[in-house]
């Protein structure tokens, strides 16, 4: 039977393939070899003082459809990074969640943060765009990849100066992004194959994490509480997308949930 995810994957082909067709991977490479010079995501997130912060520019979600219009991603990722977000994520997928390469361009140039090319990444050509367009980090997912094409994106990844934040939903999939060396770890509250979202697998499985890796919870966080389980079962990192975007202020918003994880914020990020 297919999958929510296999539909999306099958989705992402079509439009790869379409960009490929427009536009060759070598030009894709220069473009990416020009680009200014990647941020270091993992000592971001790796720095002490409380848990970060990955705040996601998100316009739609398989599960919802709409979320938000989000008419101008630059301010809300100014926003965010306002607040004392570490890290931008900008979800580039357009079927499903509406998102696009000019909305990582626009988050890119808003802002001094790194920023994580979120996609449903399948081929190493989205890898080189992913740099072509600024990111610094890209997500990679263990429910979508076999484990030799999770080596070797993210190998590629690395190659370029970026880091990988891989994501698994499960023990066999945390073990695969740990045997692939990924030492930036997402767990994902939300199963892909079929969208329901339980917290428990956050925090069942965070736990496991090597000191050495960087656990990131994603998914699921409606407010403060949600946080203070998450960093409880040892996130480093928190991404929130669909609370940050359908409330009223981004900025706040941000603030509340740091304040949650222990996060003391500079007089700069908390003015
Ligand atoms: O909107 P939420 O529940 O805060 O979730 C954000 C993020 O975790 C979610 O967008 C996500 C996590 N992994 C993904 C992989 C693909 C697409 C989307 C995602």
């Amino acid at each position: 039977m297919s999958t929510v995810l296999d539909q999306i994957l099958a989705g992402v082909r079509d439009d790869l393939a379409t960009r490929e067709a427009a536009l060759p991977l070598s030009r894709v490479q220069a473009a990416a070899h020009a680009a200014p010079a990647p941020r270091d995501a993992f000592a971001t997130l790796s720095a002490p003082g409380g848990v970060h912060l990955i705040a996601e520019v998100k316009r739609a979600s398989p599960s919802k459809g709409a979320l938000a219009p989000i008419p101008d991603p630059a301010t809300l990722a100014r926003d965010y990074a306002a607040g004392g977000a570490s890290v931008i994520s900008v979800l580039t997928e357009r079927r499903r969640f509406g998102g696009s390469l000019a909305d990582l361009d626009a988050v890119r140039a808003a802002v001094d943060v790194p920023v994580l090319r979120k996609d449903f990444v399948v081929e190493p050509y989205q890898v080189w765009e992913a740099r072509a367009h600024g990111a610094d980090l890209v997500l990679l997912m263990a429910s979508a990849l076999e484990q030799s094409p999770l080596v070797d994106l993210l190998g590629l990844v690395e190659s370029l100066g970026m880091h990988a934040l891989v994501e698994a939903h499960d023990e066999e999939e945390l073990a695969r992004c740990l045997q692939a060396g990924a030492r930036i770890v997402g767990v994902n509250a939300r199963n892909l194959k079929t969208l329901e979202v339980d917290p428990r697998t956050v925090t069942g499985l965070l736990p496991s994490l090597p000191a050495e890796v960087v656990g990131v919870a994603e998914s699921g966080v409606s407010g403060p509480d949600s946080v203070r389980d998450y960093v409880s079962a040892g996130a480093r990192a928190v991404l929130v997308g669909e609370a940050l975007v359908t409330g009223t202020d981004p900025r706040t918003a941000v603030r509340e949930l740091l304040a949650a994880g222990g996060r003391q914020l500079d007089v700069e990020e908390a003015r």
